[in-house]
């Protein structure tokens, strides 16, 4: 009889805008995982390389070692046979075919962690997000903190003149905004407060 690493396993999703703390909290359960002595792998898409080629990094620099890949199956080339949890980060840079990857994973009895964008620049479904909160035994959304007003944010403004879809950065080019000041095109960024708390 096959043998899978544990009894059952299950589809976690950290979804959010941007600046919701979706990395921190995939960094945060990886952590806990490693306490419990559970073999674990991480992968992102090497399309995100924005702060390291190879390293999943939060924007308050927060860091864990991953596998970078183009396409969602190649994590099956790299998975090892003792692997318990499997987190991959910016689940939206993969295609459709992800939400397969991760069915398959957690039908061989692995935890899939999964984080990632659940709205576009213009606030439209992310796919394959969607797809895989279908699927998911357990949900969790994030929320940031709107630049401009301070209420809870669950969009992320383009601040960069682009209308595709998929344009990597991070702050700079986008900012946390709630539904009321989000614009669905590109703005001017908003003045960043002065934060005396955080100066050395
Ligand atoms: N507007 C904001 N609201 C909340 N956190 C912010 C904001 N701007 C920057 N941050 C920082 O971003 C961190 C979250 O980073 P990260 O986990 O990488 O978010 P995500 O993966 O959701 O983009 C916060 O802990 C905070 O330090
Ligand atoms: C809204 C939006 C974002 N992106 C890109 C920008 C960043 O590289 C990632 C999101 O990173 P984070 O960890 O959630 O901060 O996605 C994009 O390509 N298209 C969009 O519409
Ligand atoms: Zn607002």
């Amino acid at each position: 009889m096959q043998q899978f690493p544990n009894d059952i396993g299950w589809i976690e999703v950290i979804c959010g805008s941007m600046f919701s703390g979706k990395t921190e909290e995939l960094i945060r359960r990886i952590k806990r995982a490693v306490y419990g002595k559970q073999a674990v792998q991480v992968f992102k898409p090497r399309l995100d390389n924005r702060y390291d080629e190879t390293q999943v990094v939060s924007h308050s620099q927060l860091k864990l070692t991953s596998i970078p890949i183009e396409r969602a199956e190649e994590i099956f080339h790299h998975l090892s046979p003792k692997t318990q949890v499997v987190g991959i980060d910016e689940v939206q840079f993969f295609g459709a075919e992800v939400v397969a990857v991760c069915e398959a994973l957690a039908n061989r009895g692995i935890r899939v962690i999964v984080a990632g964008l659940d709205q576009d620049y213009q606030g439209r479904p992310f796919e394959p997000m969607p797809q895989l909160l279908a699927i998911a035994e357990y949900v969790t959304k994030q929320l940031a903190i709107c630049v401009v007003c301070g209420n809870p944010a669950n969009r992320s403004q383009r601040l960069v003149d682009s209308g595709e879809r998929v344009v990597v950065g991070a702050a700079g080019a986008y900012e946390a905004r709630c539904r009321k000041c989000h614009r669905a095109e590109p703005t001017e960024a908003t003045p960043p407060q002065t934060l005396d708390l955080f100066e050395h």
